[in-house]
């Protein structure tokens, strides 16, 4: 044990087959089929656990005396953007779940069947629709998802849902159930799709996380940050770990933990910005953010040396949904304060969520849907995809807010870099960079603007009447704060044309890293571009694939 303090424990002088970095979305389940294959693997998080399941703590005091969280409840589910503290990433500049389950633990739990084009648009070979169907479908044999989380079987307070639909309805957008119609994301509508079961939030954290975590050769490790890997050339032999803020947030594990010699593996599933951090901590990278870390106060004295680097695009290629918020308001809408939930909850509510699981609390915050969808082509000759999200919220009780996402096939691309005391930032946001993308969003809203201007009694509170559509999408800033959808993918583009040789990829096919032998990059910053819908299904599917990949590899 660190002599400073009890939380923190020494690493055990154990190695492992696989040590993974990061349980969000990509790193449960690829760490789940590691282990199935008779691995031993290391699952390390560095935030502290979530979900009640894995003995998380947070939660309203009328969750006290259940095995509940705030993770797990879906009325409490906006609860991240009323109080972070402890839950986000500290070290980004964007929102992100630091705590068991990453994402997939603190999100909204939508939860949507790839668009066939997600695979065929964006990702090499052996990554297409025909690649993948399969993995999909085993996905959501696992991880089916209901539009209905109540368990009495009902939808509550649906006027929002009920007003909207009634437009697009009028305008001849079909009705479709997503996830049965997957490819149908033109002129179509639905109800929001949710990884929820018995009313409590179901995906990794209750599947893939469950059957790994019973096996003998399964460890976990939370409360644990991977500092850097430890590497001989383009070998890595092991990974070094520190106790999260000193142990100070619950028992962690600190010191040098090694990999099999000569077989042993590690993959990176720490997201978007995590990886990519990672990588430039351990000297792989572009040179200019490699001197950062090189420079900096934390890293530098001890950073492998300069000749040992490894020239890899890691940061470019980032990319989030772009995203445009409207808002109406109708007489029939009713809002319900999920915030207030927290603290001061309407009692017959949490006594009906507590005693049957169901009722509003079951529902999701803050009460989403319709979801819709367009397609756009653009004066470039590339068709886009944009998703609408609807959600019971805005500036009076009877408004919504509607966000316009735009996917599969933008164009525009940013990028991540390192600071000086090693937290990530987007150095160049990605959002309306290329005009067919600024294009497809004005359009997009010109088209709804009147389909929703024919429901009777509806008001505009963004864009304002009077606004043209273009001077609106103008006036927001294209900065994360204003833009964001915290969809983030990209910093390691997965593709052929090799980094080190002026490609824009950083891994190879199965998901390697260029210039290493035993290092692989699993989650969503292996996406060379942008999805349909919201991205955790995609990314889950992406681990099923990459686990296929990494263990058919020979050493
Ligand atoms: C508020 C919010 C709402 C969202 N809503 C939805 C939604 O409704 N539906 C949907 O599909 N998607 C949604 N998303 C997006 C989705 O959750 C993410 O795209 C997805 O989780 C990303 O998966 P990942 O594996 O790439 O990374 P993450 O899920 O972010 O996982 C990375 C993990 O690595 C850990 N980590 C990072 N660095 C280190 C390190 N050095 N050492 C150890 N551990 C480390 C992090 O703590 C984290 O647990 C939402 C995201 C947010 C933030």
């Amino acid at each position: 044990q660190n002599s400073t303090n009890p939380n923190c424990t020494a690493v055990p002088d154990t190695t492992y087959d696989y040590i993974v970095i990061g349980s969000g979305a990509g790193g449960i389940p690829i760490a789940d089929r590691l282990s199935e294959a008779g691995h031993s693997v290391l699952l390390i998080e560095k935030g502290p656990p979530s979900s009640g399941r894995w003995n998380g703590t947070m939660k309203p005091a009328w969750l006290e005396g259940t095995n509940l969280t705030r993770f797990d409840v879906p009325g409490l589910f906006n609860q991240i953007w009323a109080d972070p503290t402890g839950v986000n990433c500290e070290d980004l500049d964007v929102m992100a779940g630091c705590v068991l389950g990453g994402g997939t633990a603190v999100n909204s739990a939508l939860w949507w069947k790839p668009h066939p084009s997600d695979w065929d648009v964006n990702f090499p070979a052996g990554w297409k629709n025909t690649d993948m169907q399969r993995l999909v479908e085993k996905v959501w044999q696992r991880i089916p998802g209901t539009a209905i989380p109540s368990k009495d079987g009902k939808l509550y307070l649906q006027q929002g849902f009920d007003t909207v639909s009634k437009g697009l309805e009028a305008a001849g957008f079909k009705y479709v159930v997503p996830n049965d119609h997957p490819d149908q994301k033109n002129h179509t509508y639905g109800r929001s799709t949710f990884f929820i079961e018995n009313a409590e939030r179901h995906g990794p954290l209750s599947t893939y996380l469950v059957s790994a975590a019973k096996r003998k050769n399964f460890h976990l490790m939370t409360n644990t940050n991977a500092r850097r890997l430890i590497r001989t050339g383009g070998h890595i032999t092991g990974v070094e770990l520190e106790c999260s803020k000193e142990g100070s947030v619950g028992p962690g594990f600190s010191g040098s933990i090694k990999v099999t010699p000569g077989t042993g593996r590690v993959v990176l599933s720490a997201g978007t910005f995590g990886s990519a951090k990672v990588l430039f901590r351990s000297g792989i990278g572009p040179a200019d953010q490699l001197r950062i870390v090189n420079n900096s106060k934390i890293d530098g004295p001890t950073m492998i040396p300069s000749d040992q680097w490894i020239n890899l695009p890691v940061g470019y290629n980032l990319n989030d949904h772009v995203g445009t918020d409207i808002q109406i308001a109708h007489p029939d809408v009713v809002f319900y304060d999920f915030y207030a939930a927290w603290d001061k909850p309407i009692a017959s509510d949490t006594e009906q969520y507590l005693a049957n699981r169901t009722g509003i609390l079951a529902q999701v915050a803050p009460n989403l849907g319709p979801m819709f969808w367009q397609q756009i082509k653009g004066s470039d000759g590339i068709v886009r995809h944009l998703q609408w999200q609807a959600r019971v919220e805005g500036k009076t009780n009877t408004s919504m807010t509607i966000t316009q996402y735009v996917g599969t096939g933008t164009t525009s691309r940013g990028r991540m870099a390192i600071t000086p005391v090693l937290s990530t930032r987007v150095s160049v946001a990605p959002y309306l960079r290329e005009a067919a993308d600024k294009e497809a969003v004005v359009q997009g809203i010109e088209y709804i603007r009147g389909v929703l201007g024919q429901i009777q009694n509806l008001t505009w509170i963004q864009p304002i009447a009077n606004q043209t559509t273009t001077a609106f999408v103008n006036s927001i800033p294209a900065t994360p704060g204003s833009r964001g959808s915290n969809h983030w993918i990209g910093s390691c583009t997965i593709g052929t044309d090799d980094g080190r040789t002026g490609g824009k990829a950083v891994v190879d096919l199965d998901t390697k890293v260029y210039g290493t032998d035993n290092l692989f990059v699993v989650d969503a910053s292996i996406f060379p571009g942008m999805m349909t819908g919201n991205p955790s299904g995609v990314i889950i599917t992406v681990a099923e694939r990459a686990a296929e990949k990494i263990l058919s590899l020979k050493n």
